[in-house]
């Protein structure tokens, strides 16, 4: 017999929206309250449409089984976030033949061989976040959140566009993350919303349209004048600019152009390049600047791991410039980040559905198309997987030889590329990249990034919070990053020159 999942209290017609039990503005916080009051299952409902969140090892392992779950993105967030990526891969339905088409045609842009590759770009964007802070000096007070969202975002252009921003050379945050932010929170917001109130809401509909077309400038240049096609993304110009100036370099706007999906021998379409190329910002920069931040945070609130870190940075890298060859021997860094990524996961939840109707845990009947969203904050915290002390921050059981000794139940890369493996215990309690075939496309590079700025970083700076009181609070677009945390940096002594390779775009 079927048991009835948990469920607060709800009112008739809205149910749980718009009465406080859900913010959508701070759903993580929101999340966090409701597991610890109904546990590792329970129910919403939103105008009558129903989610289930879920957030332990043993319901998520089910879920995480793509014979009977897929990706839902129709009712939840990610419906919204279409409105401006449409069928880009993060936003398509599963049933879309475009997502398999980019799909194939993009994956090899991922691999390996493609991503160590990408080592001098990265270098190039990371020394600029470098002589920034180096410059600046010790008495100016860094948010490292801004500049870590100025790396992703220059590093994905720079790496996988040929193409700069050059964000670090402007005051302001980069007008595209500008708008992206608005348009990610607006998206949160609208999706609580029933359609008839959105309608009414003329201001906001008119920014959020904005918002869209700004990041995808579909004003094309001859509409644009020259300071006006300065600020924008200039995606359209990003194409353009490569077709009129071929070239012989391999990277993932190549692939986009010229790709052909060895299944069905088509290529992209213009459209679906242009969703794509908006797709890879919008999913790489934030949740790789999350990354770095919160890392940044946990090795700042525990002495003995910061010590831990530049003490193998110091043995591994010592006075040299970083080289490719470091990254794979920076094990505690990695592990470091392992454990950042397990307590403070940006990207925080994801949403799958059944494809046939069906039982979890053995006792909750769910139909065919209800959205089940994974709590992967909470995945993360389940003591059955990860122990009493899932609260705190230990890289130590991210390695060697406990990691080993426990069972690896998905990687990413084939040896011998083990720093860019994905690594999971208990079968699927670690998700901080999703799950399968919609998992992250992105992460061997957000990872080798984020190894090569937290080395080169404390190979050049001594780090400390600006307020050593500080505590960490949350800032929720549809991804997490910490808020009003600022740092100094001291630059060490006898550190080398700083390098950047002078990549040329
Ligand atoms: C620390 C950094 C990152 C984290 C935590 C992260 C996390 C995730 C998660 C959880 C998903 C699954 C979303 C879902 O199921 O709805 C995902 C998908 C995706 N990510 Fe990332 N990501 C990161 C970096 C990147 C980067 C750097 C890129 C691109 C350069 C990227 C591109 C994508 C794309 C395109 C998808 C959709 C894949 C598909 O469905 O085919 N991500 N990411």
């Amino acid at each position: 017999m079927s048991e009835p999942i948990p469920s607060p209290p709800s009112y008739p017609i809205i149910g749980h929206a718009g009465t406080g039990v859900y913010d959508p503005v701070a759903s993580a916080k929101s999340r966090r309250q409701l597991r610890e009051k109904y546990g590792s299952i329970y129910r919403l409902n939103f105008f009558g449409r129903e989610i289930i969140f879920c957030s332990s090892q043993e319901i998520v392992n089910e879920l995480c089984d793509e014979s009977r779950f897929q990706k839902e993105v129709a009712g939840g967030p990610l419906e919204e976030v279409r409105n401006g990526i449409h069928d880009g891969l993060f936003t398509a339905f599963g049933t879309e033949e475009n997502w398999g088409i980019a799909h194939r045609v993009l994956l090899p842009g991922f691999g390996p061989a493609q991503i160590q590759g990408m080592f001098l770009a990265m270098l190039d964007i990371n020394a600029q976040l470098l002589l920034k802070w180096e410059r600046f000096g010790p008495d100016h007070v860094i948010t490292p959140t801004e500049d870590f969202t100025r790396l992703a975002f220059d590093t994905i252009a720079l790496s996988m566009m040929s193409h700069r921003f050059n964000s670090f050379y402007m005051e302001e945050m980069p007008p595209f993350c500008q708008a992206m932010t608005r348009f990610l929170i607006e998206s949160g917001v609208r999706n609580q919303r029933p359609s008839m109130i959105q309608n009414l809401m003329r201001a906001e509909n008119a920014q959020y349209e904005a918002d869209i077309k700004f990041m995808a400038d579909v004003c094309d240049q001859r509409k644009h004048s020259r300071e006006k096609r300065g600020k924008s993304l200039m995606v359209l110009v990003v194409v353009q600019n490569r077709k009129s100036h071929p070239t012989s370099k391999k990277d993932l706007l190549t692939l986009m152009l010229e790709g052909r999906d060895p299944k069905t021998g088509r290529g992209m379409s213009e459209a679906n390049i242009r969703n794509n190329l908006i797709t890879m910002l919008i999913a790489g920069h934030e949740t790789t600047s999350g990354l770095l931040s919160y890392t940044l945070f946990h090795l700042l609130s525990n002495p003995s791991t910061y010590s831990k870190l530049q003490a193998e940075v110091d043995a591994i890298v010592g006075k040299d410039a970083l080289q490719l060859a470091h990254v794979p021997k920076l094990e505690y860094t990695q592990a470091v980040l392992r454990e950042s990524i397990r307590l403070n996961p940006p990207a925080g939840m994801i949403s799958v559905s059944p494809v046939e109707d069906t039982v979890i845990a053995g006792k909750y009947a769910v139909k065919k198309g209800a959205m089940l969203a994974v709590d992967i904050a909470g995945l993360h915290r389940d003591p059955a997987a990860w122990g009493d002390d899932v609260e705190e921050f230990k890289p130590e059981r991210m390695m060697s030889p406990h990691f080993e000794a426990l069972p690896v139940i998905f990687l990413v890369c084939v040896p011998p590329d083990r720093h860019l493996r994905g690594f999971s215990f208990q079968p699927n309690c670690w998700k901080p990249f999703g799950n399968g075939s919609r998992g992250c496309i992105g992460r061997p590079l957000a990872w080798q990034e984020s190894v090569m700025m937290l080395a080169t970083l404390f190979q050049h700076f001594d780090i400390k919070f600006d307020d050593p009181s500080y505590k960490l609070r949350v800032k929720q677009t549809l991804t997490t990053k910490p808020e009003g945390f600022q740092i100094r940096t001291i630059p060490r002594k006898d550190a080398p020159p700083i390098v950047g390779a002078g990549v040329v775009a």
